[in-house]
């Protein structure tokens, strides 16, 4: 079985505290493998007996005689199976995919967890669009009912919105279709979107260089965002990984035009894999905005892979760690509002470009982990936590202690750490960058998202109509 240890992944909340949105970090994928076939396969870094082979793939033998294998990859790492956790999809530029040769690949747009996104033109429409071709064991996943990508967007899209709620935040699933994948990378179920413009995180970071985006533009990528959720809730579904990652922007077609004949598209250079080598496309997302261009483009709630329908969850892994709601830590029964509290924490990390939470032990205090992090909750949103989440919760009595008293209906953490003041308006005010009127207005709004019990939380519809987003488009 192999064992993939991501380094791309770019939602490390790292720094001094609070602790500045993350860096982009180069997206590779490393993988190391145990137990593969009848050779048992595995790494240790220190390992003395490594030998070179090529150059993205180290060899040594452990003291039993072990064989252990490292290979690292520029980008996903082609060429390991479905049955592996893989099976990333394998295209040629200009290979056309798709009923009746559709889709004709032109380059890659990026690639995740999930699968990997290309550009590729609409013989049909005529027009250039973008293809999520799932790996294969996402597929299989899918076909078992675990994931829920497909329903969640054909939903999305024949659920006219509620009153109040603004249609256009959702990228529209213009198609899709199964595409028989290579030797054991196995089928890929593949969506067919417009191709979008970008992401937030890679415009903040990137764009905005680390800087907070004006208010104007950061109430703007929210309110769309919101609209984009109240559908989903309206349509019963939690998107469960609301983060500035998963919100993208639109862009025009003379734009991509520009950028496919300014930019040809490239091949890394060829890397060895599980068997044989493979040459990954270099993804090559479109070029960002100028900062005054993002302020008058549409921002869409996106990427459904880890999307879950009311009342039937199929998955454990919920949400970015610094945007995860207090049920998630305590494994207590959750819904919808897992995704308010994420938009809480999104509100402050886009006016502020810091994350509102600090996510890591604090040993000097000899807090874990996740009690730091509940610690962090109960200091900011100046709440107990009500006993009934607490036995409601798997972790919860781990964390909290139950009052004898039946008639007490709070918990305080079994930690002896001194909860201390810091409510959202001292937060925010540290930034120096609101005045006193949005200062006040911005703490409210993140409050109502931001309460431990997600029976208080308001709902997304909710939240529409509250004052903060007034003189916003
Ligand atoms: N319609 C699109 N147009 C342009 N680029 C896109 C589009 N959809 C996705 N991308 C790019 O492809 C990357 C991977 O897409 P997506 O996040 O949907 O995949 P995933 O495997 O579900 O990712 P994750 O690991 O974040 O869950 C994104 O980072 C984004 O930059």
């Amino acid at each position: 079985m192999f064992l993939r240890v991501l380094t791309r992944r770019v939602r490390r909340y790292q720094g001094p505290s609070p602790p500045r949105v993350h860096h982009a970090q180069r997206r590779t994928a490393t993988v190391q493998s145990t137990d593969v076939g009848h050779r048992r396969f595995s790494f240790t870094e220190t390992d003395p007996h490594v030998v070179p082979g090529a150059p993205n793939k180290r060899v040594s033998v452990d003291p039993q005689g072990h064989e252990l294998t490292k290979l690292e990859f520029q980008e996903e790492p082609l060429g390991l199976t479905r049955d592996q956790g893989h099976g990333y999809l394998r295209v040629s530029f200009g290979e056309a995919i798709g009923p009746d040769e559709r889709y004709q690949v032109v380059r890659k747009l990026g690639w995740g967890m999930h699968g990997s996104v290309w550009m590729a033109y609409d013989r049909k429409a005529k027009k250039y669009v973008a293809v999520k071709a799932l790996k294969g064991h996402m597929t299989d996943l899918f076909n078992k009912g675990v994931a829920w990508e497909l329903p969640a967007w054909q939903r999305l899209a024949s659920t006219p919105p509620a009153p109040g709620v603004e249609p256009g935040h959702i990228p529209p699933l213009l198609a899709h279709f199964i595409h028989r994948g290579r030797e054991q990378d196995g089928e890929h179920l593949c969506f067919v979107t417009d191709v979008m413009g970008g992401d937030v995180k890679r415009l903040q970071i990137e764009g905005a260089k680390q800087k907070p985006f004006p208010l104007s533009l950061a109430k703007r990528i929210l309110l769309h965002t919101l609209h984009g959720l109240a559908h989903m809730h309206h349509c019963e579904f939690v998107h469960t990984s609301l983060a500035s990652d998963n919100i993208m922007f639109d862009v025009g077609s003379a734009e991509i035009v520009a950028l496919i004949e300014g930019d040809p598209p490239r091949l890394h250079p060829r890397e060895e894999s599980w068997k044989g080598t493979v040459q990954a496309a270099v993804t090559q997302p479109l070029p960002l905005p100028p900062m005054v261009g993002a302020t008058i483009r549409t921002y869409l709630l996106s990427d459904f892979s880890r999307a879950q329908p009311f009342g039937n969850h199929t998955l454990d892994v919920l949400t970015a760690p610094p945007l995860r709601a207090p049920e998630i830590l305590l494994q207590g029964p959750w819904g919808k509002k897992i995704d308010i509290w994420a938009f809480g924490c999104l509100i402050y990390e886009l006016v502020t470009a810091h994350a509102l939470f600090e996510i890591g032990p604090r040993p000097q205090a000899g807090l874990d982990k996740s009690t730091a992090h509940l610690w962090q909750m109960l200091c900011t949103t100046q709440e107990r936590i009500p006993r009934e989440m607490i036995e409601k919760s798997q972790l919860g009595p781990h964390y909290f202690n139950l009052p004898c008293n039946p008639e007490e209906l709070y918990c305080d953490l079994k930690v002896d750490m001194a909860v201390e003041a810091n409510p959202f308006r001292a937060l925010l005010k540290r930034h120096r960058i609101l005045n006193d009127e949005d200062l006040s207005s911005t703490a409210k709004i993140m409050q109502r998202c931001l309460r431990l019990d997600p029976k208080e939380r308001a709902t997304a519809q909710e939240l529409l109509q509250d004052p903060w987003w007034q003189g916003a488009a």
